[in-house]
């Protein structure tokens, strides 16, 4: 990717802009709308929340839907990844109690989209559980599986015939490791045994729900039903044996425990987990192991069950075995690895991200050796940075990454569509608004909360239109506008 050919996306490629409902949407009591996990975590621990702006608000996407449209409109993407917040819908999570109200947001938005030939790519669960069910034991309450199922039923009801992508989850390892097997995430349950539980859980949530599609909608709507991973790239430190060994954990662990069970032609999750959570299990005294098995069914179930790989993308580490010993049991003792990055890599503003484009590339080739060139979306790819609309780090960021895509692309990758993260900045989970993703800068202390374009909102519009990545290109100042775009009219829903 750094030498001096000229690559292009092809025409039919896909180019769209993501964000999640707790992230953006604010208005959280509003009309109806149940209390989410998030909400509950953000209220009880202002403290967990750096710089004290939680998704009350956030950038009030909830009032502003139309402006969020303009923007998408002026970047000229073919797509918008948004998520629906299940307990705006169904406030208690149950099927038994539908908000009309809390739809209805979703209907403006959808219409709005569609009117404008911008495609809406729905995600169905970003995070906020709604905390009735959470006080059910949320994940890892094996009824789970058949709440998100009847949500999901709901959902696809109502939006079949306007919504052609949808992404069943986001990212069950953040789902189940970071917040059911520690503190970092809402519900911050903090215990091993959750965390695994809850991964056999969503991940057959995420296997029913495109069951339901395939046997209730797939024939008459002709939409496509993925699953967004965190597809972050891991290498070993220095080619050691030891620290191959530790990579291997590292890609079974972090990919495997989710790749395997859908895109394996095996199925299940991978031999390596089983054996090492199952050992250590019977060591620490457990009568079975912590990672529950999964049956025949939910093997059958799971295998095959995604239209497309919703690749999120955004950084490498890189591994060798860990020198210190964890707590036991835990996550990071099964895995038993540490992790660093280049110190060359430039570091955006989050801790765990640098710039290293060449694990975009090797991550595509992994998934192509491992999962046989599995039809591929990067449903998440970005970088954060401090506010300023002048964001050369973000732009020199996707500049990079796109040269890395384009490389895996003419290398046989699968990828028909990149979505950047984030349209807009918004609410960073427990870093708040101290880490900034967007497109669009907002500005959080005005009432309406004022959507301005960055830099690199400008650049990635002009990639979009050229197809082609050109490092010299410099707008003459950031003024942002609609451009007319026929192109968008010959959009196909097929993959
Ligand atoms: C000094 C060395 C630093 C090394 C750090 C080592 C820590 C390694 C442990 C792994 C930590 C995971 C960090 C990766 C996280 C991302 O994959 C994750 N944040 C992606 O989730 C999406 O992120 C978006 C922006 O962060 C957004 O929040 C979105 O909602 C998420 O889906």
């Amino acid at each position: 990717y750094s030498d001096t050919k000229k690559r292009k996306f092809p025409e039919n490629f896909l180019f769209g802009a993501a964000t999640s409902a707790y992230q953006v949407e604010g208005g959280w009591e509003d009309d109806g709308k149940g209390e989410s996990i998030w909400d509950r975590f953000a209220h009880k621990h202002p403290e967990a929340i750096v710089d004290g702006r939680n998704g009350d608000v956030a950038s009030d996407s909830y009032h502003n839907w139309r402006r969020d449209v303009e923007m998408l409109r002026e970047l000229g993407v073919d797509f918008y990844r948004f998520s629906i917040s299940w307990p705006r819908v169904l406030p208690n999570g149950f099927e038994n109690n539908i908000n009309e109200n809390g739809f209805k947001y979703y209907d403006d938005l959808i219409d709005e989209l569609l009117k404008h030939s911008i495609q809406p790519m729905v995600t169905l669960y970003h995070f906020d559980l709604p905390q009735e069910l959470q006080d059910l034991g949320g994940w890892t309450n094996p009824l789970s599986v058949n709440w998100f199922e009847e949500y999901a039923r709901i959902v696809f009801k109502r939006y079949a015939e306007k919504v052609k992508f949808w992404i069943t989850i986001n990212q069950p390892n953040t789902i189940c490791v970071e917040g059911y097997g520690s503190k970092a995430m809402a519900p911050a349950i903090n215990s091993i045994d959750s965390a695994y539980e809850c991964v056999k859980n969503v991940m057959l949530a995420h296997a029913k729900a495109y069951d339901v599609y395939k046997k209730e909608f797939k024939k008459k709507h002709e939409g496509n039903v993925g699953i967004a991973i965190a597809v972050n790239w891991y290498d070993p430190i220095t080619n050691s044996t030891e620290n191959a060994e530790a990579v291997e954990k590292a890609r079974a662990f972090q990919l495997g425990l989710y790749l395997d069970p859908i895109f394996s032609k095996e199925g299940n999750f991978p031999v390596l987990v089983r054996k090492i959570v199952d050992k250590k299990s019977q060591e620490q005294g457990y009568s079975t192991s912590r990672l529950p098995k999964l049956s025949f069914q939910e093997i059958q179930l799971l295998k095959g069950s995604a239209d497309f790989l919703g690749m999120n993308h955004y950084t490498t580490f890189l591994v060798k075995p860990s020198q210190q010993k964890y707590p036991s049991p835990s996550f990071e003792d099964d895995v038993g690895v540490e992790y660093s990055q280049g110190e060359q890599w430039t570091k955006a503003k989050s801790s765990w991200l640098r710039s290293a484009p060449y694990g975009l590339y090797k991550a595509c080739i992994y998934l192509n050796l491992n999962y046989d060139y599995p039809k591929i979306i990067i449903t998440e790819h970005g970088w954060s940075s401090d506010p300023g609309l002048r964001d050369s780090s973000r732009v020199d960021n996707l500049r990079g990454y796109f040269g890395a895509l384009l490389l895996a692309m003419e290398d046989a990758t699968q990828v028909v569509g990149y979505t950047a993260w984030s349209l807009m900045d918004n609410v960073e989970w427990t870093a708040g608004t101290s880490e900034r993703f967007g497109l669009y800068e907002v500005d959080f202390e005005s009432e309406n909360k004022t959507r301005k374009a960055r830099l690199s909102a400008l650049v990635l519009k002009n990639i979009i239109e050229t197809r082609e990545v050109n490092l010299d290109w410099k707008p003459k100042n950031l003024k942002i506008h609609i451009t007319k775009n026929d192109k968008k009219n010959n959009y196909k829903a097929e993959l």
